[in-house]
């Protein structure tokens, strides 16, 4: 929660010449968004200080909302205009004619959050503006020595920057402490996946991503280690959003895999996996897009999203830096709602005339830098281990950046019985590295 700055009053600054910065659509569609959903509510109850509102009678409806929701009393419409009535105020915010209109103006209560960024940040315009006010005056002021003056402009600006929150920050750790707490791993698979990782596997066109991710979630949905199918792990939720695939061809994939776990006598319960289908892709860009993954998200939590491929998240030029960024915030967003891990797949680019192609994802090199995992997979040298044939299919797991943190991913993987890919020590494998110059299998 922000607090007010403290402005002197001999510093009151003038009133503003032109119209203050302030967004009246942001305002009307926080408070609606806090009419449809106690989620958003309580989130924008959490961030937004009341007097981030510009127009009074907001702050003033807010205040009721505030009010409701810290006695626990159901907030709509109907219940916030009574609310309003029984303290005296509905008639002066506008009659409950205005508190419909309310909740009918915001577009999705899933963004109720950005909405209040919006209020948050014009505020800090006009705080910005009357500081700015202030130190004007405070320059014309002859009575006092400049240097106490050029202190106190700092101040206030420091003030306003912090706004009451450097009170809430912790004393910094001594080292020494520091390593002395334990290190708690949020384990969805241990050793080899994290609530919070994320990741993005990459090949080369038919290089099998799709498969080893669909295999990956449907194995951690039943609760078995994706590459070490004798060991069972806590089955966790799993929500993939495949903007690449139309339904019929992703269930005829999805049903061996099912079948794969029933074998294993770890068939999938029910609600432990969820799939959306866009085959035309999403726009991550766009707030209708950016509500569609979200309110799947907020509704389902899952321990792991999968969403893409990354080409698929934006319409427009895949090299765009600043297209990436707005998509990974969507998909930061999401990941931080429900704390699950992300994978995604990405192509990698077309190799040149010589060496082998690089297995870094194609287009913005955000997607280089922004999961803490990213893995590829390339054919194995030795051919025959590396040829399209039952058994074969060898690929190495290569990172393509440094890891963050330290992960057990296997080095090479291959065609499996059971599970389409499972991992294998290649026959010239040194036997304390696991080192091999081929992959060969055979
Ligand atoms: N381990 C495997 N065993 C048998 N078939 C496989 C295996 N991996 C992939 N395939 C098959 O190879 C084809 C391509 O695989 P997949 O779709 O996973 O590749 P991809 O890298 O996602 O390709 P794209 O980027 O073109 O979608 C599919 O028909 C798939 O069924």
């Amino acid at each position: 929660m922000t607090t007010e700055i403290a402005w002197e009053p001999a510093l009151d600054p003038a009133p503003f010449e032109r119209t203050p910065p302030h967004d009246p659509v942001a305002e009307m569609s926080v408070l609606g968004a806090c009419l449809l959903s106690s989620e958003a509510c309580r989130a924008v109850l959490d961030f937004l200080n009341p007097a981030a509102f510009y127009e009074r009678r907001h702050e003033d409806i807010f205040n009721g909302i505030g009010r409701m929701h810290a006695t626990g009393q159901p907030i709509d419409p109907i219940t916030l205009a009574k609310h309003l009535a029984d303290s005296g105020d509905l008639a002066r915010v506008g009659g409950p004619g205005y508190i419909h209109q309310l909740a009918r103006a915001v577009p999705t209560a899933a963004n109720g959050e950005y909405y209040a960024e919006i209020v948050e940040d014009r505020y800090l315009r006009r705080e910005l503006i009357k500081l700015g006010t202030s130190v004007v005056t405070m320059g014309y002021a002859t009575d006092d020595d400049t240097y106490d003056l050029v202190e106190r402009a700092v101040a206030m600006a420091r003030e306003l920057r912090d706004r009451g929150q450097a009170t809430d920050d912790l004393p910094t750790e001594d080292l020494l402490d520091f390593v002395q707490h334990e290190d708690n791993y949020d384990w969805i698979v241990p050793g080899l996946l994290e609530r919070g990782d994320r990741l993005i596997l990459t090949a080369s066109e038919g290089g099998g991503k799709s498969t080893l991710l669909r295999q990956i979630a449907v194995c951690l949905a039943a609760g078995i280690h994706p590459f070490d199918p004798a060991t069972y792990t806590d089955p966790v939720r799993v929500l993939v959003l495949d903007c690449e695939n139309g339904e019929p061809a992703s269930r005829r994939k999805y049903r061996p895999l099912l079948n794969a776990a029933e074998r294993a006598k770890r068939g999938l319960r029910r609600g432990q996996f969820h799939i959306e289908c866009r085959p035309a892709g999403v726009d991550l860009t766009r707030p209708a897009d950016r509500a569609w993954v979200m309110r799947r998200v907020e509704r389902l939590m899952p321990d792991v999203l999968i969403v893409g491929p990354v080409y698929r998240l934006h319409a427009g030029n895949p090299n765009d830096e600043e297209l990436a960024r707005k998509v990974s915030v969507v998909i930061d967003e999401a990941r931080a709602t429900a704390g699950c891990a992300v994978l995604m797949e990405a192509h990698s680019p077309h190799g040149g005339p010589v060496g082998p192609r690089s297995l870094r994802p194609l287009g913005s090199s955000l997607w280089m830098r922004w999961p803490e995992f990213g893995f590829g997979l390339r054919p194995v040298e030795d051919e025959k281990s590396a040829a399209n044939e039952p058994g074969a299919r060898g690929r190495r797991v290569v990172p393509w950046r440094g890891m963050r943190d330290e992960r057990d991913w296997p080095q090479f993987v291959k065609q499996g019985q059971s599970w389409p890919w499972e991992s294998y020590r290649p026959v010239d494998a040194d036997q304390f590295t696991g080192y091999s110059a081929t992959g060969a299998i055979w």
